[in-house]
């Protein structure tokens, strides 16, 4: 069984649809969540985080379901969340710690409010910075860091505690290209056990990092399945470089556009 199951999922703001009722699977490793701006890829990883409410539909992940609950919460509905929250980690897309605080308070800081309790907390912090490359930066301040590794920060906060599934939205925005590459090596790197979503706009990011992708537009899923799958959408066998990616992309957003216009206007 798929790690994440999401069915009928639609999120509203006021009279925005942001999803439309989505239905789509996520195995273990690594997928990309890939759409233009304004397709709903942070508001799908905010309700797989469970930082906003559902309001429609069903998400399963790792075998918690997640469903609408009345706007007064039963003391057991707020439990199951509080421990689906444990299992979850994020990384939103502007995340910010105090400045003041080093890279291990960072990390310790994040694991005390997932409830994650090790004694050796410390060689768990160790571990997780070698994961994220940044072995020996346990005792640097934020406000010392790079943009990139402020990055890698982010990502280990998202780990520190174990959790099975990770949800990472827009991490290479804005870095240059020798820390987006580097980005995108500690999360090729992660390990295979967990459940990892990436949401981007850079089509180059799908073709670097992840075997698996999910197309968003207008709300709505466009594809969903392997890399390769999605290279062949654009009806040339071949590889899976930037270009192979970028051409299908494109093919399948007009594809798309296409198919929401009047009959006899395409
Ligand atoms: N808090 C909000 N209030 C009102 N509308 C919102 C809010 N957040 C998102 N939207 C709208 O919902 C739709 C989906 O937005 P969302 O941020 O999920 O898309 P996205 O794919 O993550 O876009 P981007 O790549 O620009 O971050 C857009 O039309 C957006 O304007």
């Amino acid at each position: 069984m798929d790690a994440v199951q999401i069915s009928e999922l639609s999120h509203r703001y006021g009279r925005t649809v942001a999803l439309n009722g989505i239905s789509v699977t996520v195995p273990r490793g690594v997928t990309a969540l890939l759409g233009p701006n304004g397709a709903g890829k942070s508001t799908l990883l905010n309700l797989l985080s469970t930082a906003y409410p559902i309001q429609d539909g069903e998400v399963v992940v790792h075998g918690f379901r997640m469903t609408a609950t009345p706007r007064l919460l039963s003391w057991q509905a707020a439990r199951k969340t509080a421990r689906l929250r444990r299992r979850i980690g994020l990384l939103p897309q502007n995340f910010t710690f105090h400045p003041r605080f080093t890279v291990a308070e960072t990390l310790e800081y994040a694991a005390w409010l997932r409830k994650y309790r090790r004694p050796d907390l410390r060689a768990r912090i160790h571990e997780v910075l070698e994961l994220v490359d940044l072995a020996g930066t346990g005792a640097r301040r934020l406000r010392e860091l790079s943009g990139g590794m402020l990055r890698r920060v982010g990502i280990a906060q998202a780990i520190v505690h174990e959790p099975d599934l990770i949800l990472l939205d827009e991490p290479a925005n804005g870095l240059d290209p020798e820390q987006r590459v580097r980005l995108r090596q500690v999360i090729k790197a992660l390990p295979d056990t967990m459940t990892v979503l990436v949401s981007t706009h850079l089509v180059e990011d799908v073709a670097a990092l992840a075997a698996r992708a999910v197309v968003l537009k207008d709300g709505r899923v466009i594809f969903t399945g392997e890399v390769p799958e999605l290279v062949a959408l654009a009806g040339e066998p071949g590889g899976v470089t930037t270009s192979d990616v970028e051409r299908a992309y494109l093919a399948l957003m007009s594809k798309a556009d296409r198919s929401m216009m009047p009959l006899d206007e395409r």
